[in-house]
């Protein structure tokens, strides 16, 4: 089959009307060079997580790699007067020039769900995408901070890790398991109920609304604590029952919606824009970014957990633990633990037999 490659070199300018200045300090023009690279880009997700990353001006190189389709993807992001150079690469056979150099891969490769489907029936397809793009990944980039989107990231992140151990590049402060779509949904449903801003703008003077999320990505295993919101808010327990089964749900109720069509793709490219954003600032020194990620720990006795991380020049700088706890939250966290081992070690026991 014939595959092609598309690269298209942007000329450097800023989006007109758009301050050259970003809020993480740099002039857009004296940020330091990154590459990121997304792996799925002509999917669902893919295709809006290139168009935001496009207008991300911490990124110099942007490579958009998929199995196929990315030439045109590539071609349409690559008009877009921002920053970063595009280059499209489709087949296997260009996996390795989508990855050299990258600083950040983003991988949202691999099946959604349809109605009635839980994420974990997704693992027989998406261990496998996601074992083969992590080989390459520990060949072409090893030091690159690895974003896992695709499903389930309870499993593919374990699977990453073994993976990379095998290949003698394994760096815990490297590997993610995206899960800001969670963190998003939380904030968003609490400022609905807390009459709260959801997101903070330079003419609002209330503050932003933060929710942190932790355990895992997947039905019980999301456990928002609310406690910990800020502004808080008077709730009553079963508003915020309501808001954290919400939050558990959130992704069951967008594959209902969607009914057949896939799952939560432009609220996840946004919730990955975010994440790889966190990343990109991190690595180039920005004090104090903190993000909610499911990454190796000791914040339990689980091997993975999500929790609020610093992220730094090496990426993770500092897992944060939980902070105080309500009862209800506590029965929450130790609910889901027998979940979230069992997919944790599901997804090493396919990496180490395959
Ligand atoms: N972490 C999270 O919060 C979320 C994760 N997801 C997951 O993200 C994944 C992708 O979802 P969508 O974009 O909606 O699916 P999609 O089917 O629209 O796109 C997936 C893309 O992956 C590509 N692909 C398949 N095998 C590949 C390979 N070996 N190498 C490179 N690309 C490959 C396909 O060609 C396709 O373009 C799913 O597993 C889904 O469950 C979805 C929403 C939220
Ligand atoms: O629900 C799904 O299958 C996709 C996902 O992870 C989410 O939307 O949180």
């Amino acid at each position: 089959m014939r595959t092609s490659m598309l690269k298209s070199i942007v000329r450097r300018s800023s989006v007109p009307g758009v301050s050259s200045v970003s809020r993480r300090g740099f002039a857009s023009g004296s940020a330091p060079e990154r590459k990121v690279a997304v792996l799925g880009a002509a999917g669902g997700i893919g295709q809006p997580l290139s168009l935001l990353m496009k207008l991300n001006p911490l990124v110099s190189r942007l490579a958009l790699y998929d199995i196929a389709g990315t030439p045109g993807v590539a071609a349409d992001v690559s008009h877009i007067n921002t920053r970063s150079e595009v280059a499209g690469f489709a087949g296997e056979e260009q996996l390795g020039q989508a990855l050299e150099g990258a600083d950040v891969v983003i991988i949202p490769a691999g099946v959604p769900r349809k109605p009635g489907m839980t994420r974990d029936d997704l693992f027989n397809i998406n261990a496998g995408i996601v074992k083969s793009l992590c080989t390459a990944i520990a060949k072409y980039c090893p030091h690159a901070l690895v974003n896992m989107i695709s499903n389930p990231v309870n499993s593919t992140v374990p699977i990453a890790a073994e993976v990379f151990k095998k290949a003698g590049t394994y760096d815990e402060k490297r590997l993610f398991g995206v899960t800001t779509l969670d963190v998003v949904r939380a904030k968003t449903f609490y400022a609905g109920k807390a009459r709260a801003n959801v997101a903070g703008t330079f003419l609002c003077l209330l503050p932003e609304v933060n929710v942190p999320v932790v355990g895992g990505h997947a039905g019980i295993t999301i456990l928002p604590l609310f406690s910990q919101a800020t502004p808080t808010a008077n709730l009553s327990d079963e508003e915020i029952e309501a808001l954290t089964k919400r939050t558990q749900d959130g992704g069951t109720e967008v594959v209902e919606a969607k009914a057949g069509k896939g799952s939560a793709t432009l609220s996840m490219a946004y919730a990955g824009a975010i994440f790889a954003d966190a990343c990109l600032k991190g690595l180039n020194g920005v004090p104090d970014v903190v993000e909610c990620s499911f990454v190796q720990s000791n914040v339990t006795e689980l091997p993975f957990f999500a929790s609020k991380v610093r992220l730094g020049k090496n990426g993770v700088e500092e897992v944060l633990g939980l902070g105080q706890l309500t009862d209800y939250e506590k029965k929450g966290l130790e609910a889901l633990k027998p979940e979230l081992l069992s997919s944790i070690e599901k997804g090493i026991k396919f990496a180490n037999a395959n």
